[in-house]
């Protein structure tokens, strides 16, 4: 049975973090929980990515951390470093939800982990660098405004230890370490990819009972590039990859080949038909509906309306991911996109086994692209969804609902191209971030909006250099 009142939430503040936000939401819905499914995102994440993350996740939600309130200022001014910490603790702004279960981006999940909502505020599983500290990518939290407002008052007060929202946390919940034994989840529940191997006889007798992969520390799965012929990622040379946080890295991505991409291809071909003249470029062959042209209404010719058949009408065997006669990587436009996802075989299994979605990809009409993103403090940028809990993106009306109106002096417009480059060629997938140059208009209308770039040109060291300059 659907609970309506219990979320799982993750986070996501630029196009390359929603990658592992849509694997994680995708990982989910195969392992079909009950459960709602929210994002939170900021401005920065580009308009397509919130289309695509409104497939699979109930609610997509802006987050803003220009708030008015002092202590936020006060917080965010002394640590400016700690502005992607603050975000994580909206999610105790999610009231309508009487308990949440937060997952980093970076996390996997490998079954059903519905059970952790059994458990409370806070529970978390012991940090492998430090156990008496929990990690705070997989946690139980209960939302409260009240809470949240104490959360920003210690980070105002106090700052945190590691600069960063575990730090805060650790120190907030300072009880949990000795408190209650039920708040300490089991290892299986966060277990950290590349550390696990740091004592294997363990990994060995209780790796396979893992129910939640995170790929902690610097190096992130969409990092790496993936070989979709042999399913592997690429060796990147550094020869550090043990062979099981391999097999993580392999599984996360396979969901992403299988999954995840046919959803931008998808889309691809909504925009395309959306509006004349935009054209959104996937860098890439695309994945074509083998037997069947996508009719006006983006169903496949040959699926019956109404039935919602997936778009798996191409036999398995027939289908070619990457065309064969362009093996050079290359530019192009989507413009047929009615992605077939295949059947999913156990090959998708490392040792346990994994419930894949059967519903896969369907070959949706168009839906609004332009949700609205009018609230400068949070707003819900989907409408809220049909059932998605059965697996796979969800089902949409055949109807194209209207587009809703967008108001202009109140959107905070959020960038239309994609930020991330995903290069795909027969034999390699990669996906790296876009380097752009932004005109001084481009800044200055990002400065003014509040999306300063504080790690990078808009550090404070960088602007004492400009302000040195300009003295001299
Ligand atoms: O630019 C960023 C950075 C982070 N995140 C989100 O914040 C989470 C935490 O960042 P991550 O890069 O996953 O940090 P970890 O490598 O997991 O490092 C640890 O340290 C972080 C800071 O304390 C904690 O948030 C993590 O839970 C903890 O595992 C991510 O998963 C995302 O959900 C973004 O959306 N954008
Ligand atoms: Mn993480």
């Amino acid at each position: 049975m659907p609970v309506s009142d219990q979320a799982f939430v993750t986070l996501a503040t630029n196009d390359m973090y929603c990658q592992g936000a849509l694997v994680l939401g995708q990982s989910l819905r195969n392992h079909r929980t009950t459960r709602k499914l929210v994002v939170l995102i900021t401005p920065q994440v580009s308009r397509l990515l919130r289309v695509i993350l409104s497939r699979l996740f109930d609610e997509v939600i802006e987050v803003d951390l220009t708030d008015s309130a002092d202590y936020i200022h006060l917080a965010f001014l002394k640590r400016p470093e700690l502005g992607v910490t603050l975000t994580k603790l909206h999610c105790w702004t999610l009231t309508h939800y009487s308990k949440c279960v937060f997952l980093d981006a970076d996390t996997l999940v490998l079954s059903n982990v519905d059970e952790l909502f059994a458990r409370t505020e806070l529970s978390a599983a012991p940090d492998p660098g430090w156990p008496d500290c929990f990690n705070s990518g997989v946690f139980v939290f209960r939302p409260s405004l009240e809470t949240h407002g104490l959360l920003l008052q210690h980070a105002a007060d106090h700052g945190s230890f590691d600069g960063a929202d575990q730090g805060l946390l650790n120190s907030f919940f300072s009880s949990w370490s000795t408190a209650d034994i039920h708040k300490h989840l089991p290892f299986i529940y966060n277990l950290s990819s590349n550390t696990a191997y740091t004592y294997s006889p363990a990994f060995k007798q209780f790796g396979s009972s893992a129910k939640v992969v995170h790929f902690l520390g610097s190096a992130k799965p969409w990092n790496y590039k993936y070989n979709p012929q042999t399913g592997s990622v690429l060796d990147q040379g550094s020869g550090s990859v043990s062979q099981h946080q391999t097999s993580f890295l392999n599984l996360w991505w396979r969901v992403y080949h299988r999954s995840i991409l046919p959803l931008y291809e998808r889309i691809g071909h909504e925009e395309v038909h959306a509006s004349p003249g935009h054209t959104t470029c996937l860098t890439g062959g695309g994945v074509p509906c083998a037997n069947s042209a996508p009719t006006a209404d983006g169903m496949c010719a040959d699926s019956t309306p109404g039935a919602r058949e997936p778009c798996a009408n191409s036999p398995e065997g027939s289908r070619q991911p990457w065309p064969a006669e362009d093996p050079l990587e290359r530019t192009m436009v989507v413009e047929e996109s009615c992605a077939s996802p295949g059947a999913r075989h156990s090959e998708d299994m490392i040792g346990w086994p994994e419930t894949e979605t059967s519903a896969g990809v369907m070959c949706d009409p168009l839906s609004p692209a332009s949700p609205q993103f009018a609230d400068l403090t949070e707003t819900q940028t989907s409408s809220p969804p049909a059932d998605k809990a059965e697996g796979g993106p969800r089902e949409e009306p055949l109807e194209a609902s209207p587009e809703r109106p967008v108001d202009a002096t109140r959107d905070p417009s959020p960038p239309d191209a994609l930020e991330v480059d995903l290069a795909i060629s027969v034999s390699e997938i990669s996906i790296e971030e876009k380097v752009k140059v932004l005109s001084p208009e481009e800044q200055r209308r990002k400065w003014e909006e509040g999306r300063i770039d504080y790690m990078g040109k808009d550090a404070f060291a960088r602007i004492q250099e400009k302000l040195d300059r300009f003295l001299q």
